[in-house]
C-alpha cells in the first residue's frame, strides 16, 4: 500500500501544538510578531500571504503586512524592511518573492536583519545551514522535514535525489537532507539521463516546475517521493511536477498536490516565528 503523506493533516496538527505554546507564552507577556512584505499584484503571492496571515491569526500570533505598489522602486522596499528591523515588536521578517524587476531579491534579502529573517534567506542562515549549525531554514525543505519525521520516515542512510536547485527549495533540502545523515545527489536540467539518476533514490525531492514531469519510469519501487511543484496542466487543473497517478503505483509514499508540501511550507513559517520570538525574549 502507498502511504498518502497528507500535509494538511499533518500542518493542522501541528499548529494544534503550536497554539497551545503561543498561549503559554503570551501567559509571559510574550506575543509572537511577524511582518509580510508584499510587493505588486501577482495573485498567487496575494493568495499565499493571505493564507499566511490566516493562519498568524488562529495562533494568536501578531500578524503585520506591509503592501507595495507594483511600482514601488528597492529604496522603497529596503526602507519599509529597514523599519521592520528596527520594530521591537517584530520577530520574523519575510519579502513574498517574487518581487517585480526593478528590485533585486538579492538586495532586499541582504537587508534583513538575519536574526528576524524567518524565511531563512539571508547569506547567514544559508551559511549556517551548511556548517550543520541552523538558525533559520527555508520554509519549505523545513516543512518537508517535519512532514518526513511525521510519518516515521527516517532519512539517514538514504539515498536521496533533490530535482531542482533553487534558493528556496533545492539547495536548503541538500544541505539539510545531507545533514540528516543521508547520501545527497542535485540534480537538474541540465543533467543528463536524469531519470537513470532518479531511478537511483530512495528518497526523490521534485522542485523543477514543470507539470508532470517525474513519471513511474523515473522512480525506483518503493521509493518515497516528495512533490514541491505547483503547475497547471493543459486543463488547468493545479497539478505537481510528479505525474501522481503513475507514480503512487511504485513509490511506497508520496506527497499529493494541492495538500502535500505546501501547508507544511506555511506550518514550517509559523514554527519558526515562535522560535525566532522566543530566541529574541529569552522564553
Ligand atoms: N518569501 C517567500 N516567497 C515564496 C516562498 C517562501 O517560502 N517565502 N514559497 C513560495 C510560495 N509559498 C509561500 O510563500 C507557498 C506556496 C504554496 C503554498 C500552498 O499551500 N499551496 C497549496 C495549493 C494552493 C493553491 O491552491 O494554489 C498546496 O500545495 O496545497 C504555500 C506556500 C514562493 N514564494
Ligand atoms: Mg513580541
Amino acid at each position: 500500500m502507498t502511504m498518502i503523506l497528507d500535509g494538511k493533516q499533518t500542518a493542522n496538527s501541528l499548529m494544534a501544538d503550536l497554539k497551545t505554546e503561543v498561549a503559554a507564552m503570551k501567559t509571559r507577556g510574550i506575543t509572537p510578531g511577524l511582518a509580510v512584505v508584499l510587493v505588486g499584484d501577482d495573485p498567487a503571492s496575494a493568495i499565499y500571504v493571505r493564507n499566511k496571515q490566516r493562519r498568524a491569526q488562529e495562533l494568536g500570533i501578531t500578524s503585520v503586512l506591509r503592501r507595495l505598489p507594483s511600482s514601488a522602486t528597492q529604496a522603497e522596499v529596503l526602507a519599509v524592511v529597514e523599519a521592520l528591523n528596527h520594530d521591537d515588536t517584530i520577530d520574523g521578517i519575510l519579502v513574498q518573492l517574487p518581487l517585480p524587476e526593478q528590485v533585486d531579491p538579492d538586495a532586499v534579502i541582504a537587508a534583513i536583519a538575519p536574526s528576524k529573517d524567518v524565511d531563512g534567506f539571508h547569506a547567514n542562515n544559508v551559511g549556517r545551514l551548511w556548517e550543520n549549525n541552523p538558525g533559520v531554514v527555508a520554509s519549505t525543505p523545513y516543512g518537508i522535514m517535519a512532514l518526513l519525521k511525521h510519518y516515521g520516515i527516517t532519512v539517514a542512510g538514504k539515498r536521496a535525489v533533490i530535482i531542482g536547485r533553487s534558493n528556496i527549495v533545492g539547495r536548503p533540502m541538500a544541505a539539510l537532507l545531507l545533514n540528516a545523515d543521508a547520501t545527497v545527489t542535485m540534480t537538474h536540467s541540465k543533467t543528463p539521463d536524469l531519470f537513470a539518476v532518479t531511478r537511483e533514490a530512495d528518497l526523490l525531492v521534485v522542485a523543477i516546475g514543470r507539470a508532470q514531469f517525474v513519471t513511474a519510469e523515473a522512480v525506483k519501487p518503493g521509493a518515497v517521493v516528495i512533490d514541491v511543484g505547483m503547475d497547471r496542466n493543459a486543463a488547468g487543473k493545479l497539478v505537481g511536477d510528479v505525474d501522481f497517478d503513475s507514480v503512487a503505483k511504485v513509490a511506497s509514499a508520496i506527497t499529493p498536490v494541492p495538500g502535500g508540501v505546501g501547508p507544511m511550507t506555511i506550518a514550517a513559517l509559523m514554527i519558526q516565528t515562535v522560535e525566532l520570538a522566543k530566541r529574541h525574549h529569552n522564553g
